[in-house]
């Protein structure tokens, strides 16, 4: 027997336990996140509309299946259910990827000794690409325009930072007790400015032994490269990300959610097809990209010939895809700090980062819709 006593009530009801229900990606509940569209009580039906950040979402089924079951717990009195969905509308999904983030931002306390600190890190799809040697090149030349630099290693199997830095023989020490202990970054004068360096490759006797770090100790230990070394508020910090899309993308995006994204590609088709996947989850975990950069670009031979050994296009291809700069097309050389294009992607990365964080929002959207169709 249907029952058609209190449909207002029912209706206001239920449609607090639908607001009141989290997006499982962004976070947020989906009435903040202004995806409820319709929850209509009828005498016999009871129909919910929920509006979704695209129409291909992975998540429909998880979503419609926590639906089910939050609204499962309300007396529907008999009445039949229908949960539908759509699509937020441009502007609808702008302002809720906007408070995803800010909700992400607030949500994480930044650790004391890296506030006020602009965070930067190079990702890319797989390794190789010259990530790491892209990293310390540019931290150095942020170092020499005066400015003190953090470099966080946060490749902790894989570091090449010491050997970068040729500084292998470097072993970290630590301030305190092991519950409240501090570890001291290696300090490298650069111009009027400095590096401060952290690898897990500076703290293992052996490069070996940093192999068996896995998973969770994984994450734990980026998680100690953020909160207890003793940054002492770089202006810049620059992260050397592993390759890819594992556990150590993840927790720093957990732990410094505020860090803006530079991709590091090669020219081949296929490389940037990779790197693609690193951009597509920078974006889903509400980190910022910053730019493309195009590694071992060209040779430029003595006699003024240009060669490209591994083909061309792929830097470009991924910047238009996801309507991003090209940070800069670094040439094959055998040192790179000194190249001028590593002068100039510097440069741009400052004013990148100079740039007001609504500009860098607005393109959100659209990486969104980019990233759905990878
Ligand atoms: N522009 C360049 N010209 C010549 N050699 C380069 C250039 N960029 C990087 N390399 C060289 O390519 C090799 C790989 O570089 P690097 O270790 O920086 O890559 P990566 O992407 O960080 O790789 P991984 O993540 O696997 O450590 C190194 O030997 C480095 O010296």
């Amino acid at each position: 027997m249907v029952s058609d006593a209190t449909p207002s009530t029912l209706q206001a009801r239920l449609r607090a336990v639908v607001e009141g229900l989290a997006d499982p990606e962004l976070g947020l509940t989906f009435g903040e996140l202004g995806m409820v569209k319709k929850v209509d009580v009828s005498k016999r039906q009871i129909s919910v509309l929920i509006a979704l950040t695209t129409p291909g979402c992975p998540l429909k089924n998880q979503i419609r299946s926590s639906l089910l079951d939050a609204i499962d717990e309300v007396d529907r009195h008999g009445r039949e259910l229908t949960v539908s969905f759509t699509t937020l509308t441009k502007d609808e999904k702008e302002r809720a990827l906007q408070l995803a983030r800010k909700g992400a931002q607030d949500a994480s306390t930044t650790p004391p000794e890296l506030e006020g600190t602009q965070l930067i890190a190079f990702s890319s799809g797989k390794g190789g690409v010259g990530k790491s040697s892209l990293a310390i090149a540019v931290a150095e030349n942020i170092a020499k325009r005066g400015y003190r630099v953090g470099v966080l290693d946060a490749d902790i199997w894989g570091f090449s930072q010491p050997q970068l830095l040729s500084a292998t023989d470097q072993r970290l020490s630590a301030d305190g007790d092991p519950q409240n202990f501090q570890i001291k970054p290696y300090l490298k004068s650069i111009g009027a400015g400095s590096l401060a360096v952290v690898s897990m490759g500076m703290m293992v006797e052996q490069a070996e032994s940093a192999i068996m770090w896995r998973g969770l100790m994984l994450s734990r230990a980026l998680q100690h490269f953020v909160e207890d070394v003793a940054w002492d508020n770089p202006d810049y910090l620059i992260i050397d990300l592993p390759p890819g899309t594992g556990d150590i993308p993840m927790t720093l995006a957990r732990l410094l959610p505020a860090t803006k994204v530079a991709l590091v590609t090669t020219p081949s088709p296929l490389a940037s097809h990779v790197a693609e996947r690193a951009a597509s989850f920078a974006i889903k975990a509400n980190l910022t990209l910053l730019g493309v950069i195009e590694n071992m670009s060209f040779i430029e031979c003595p006699h003024g010939e240009t060669l490209t050994p591994f083909g061309s296009g792929g830097g470009a291809a991924i910047a238009n895809r996801y309507q991003l700069p090209l940070l800069g097309s670094i040439p094959l050389a055998p040192t790179i700090s000194e190249l001028s294009a590593v002068v100039d992607l510097t440069s741009m990365i400052l004013q990148e980062m100079g740039r007001q964080e609504h500009d860098l929002l607005q393109c959100t959207a659209h990486l969104w819709d980019a990233v759905t169709n990878v």
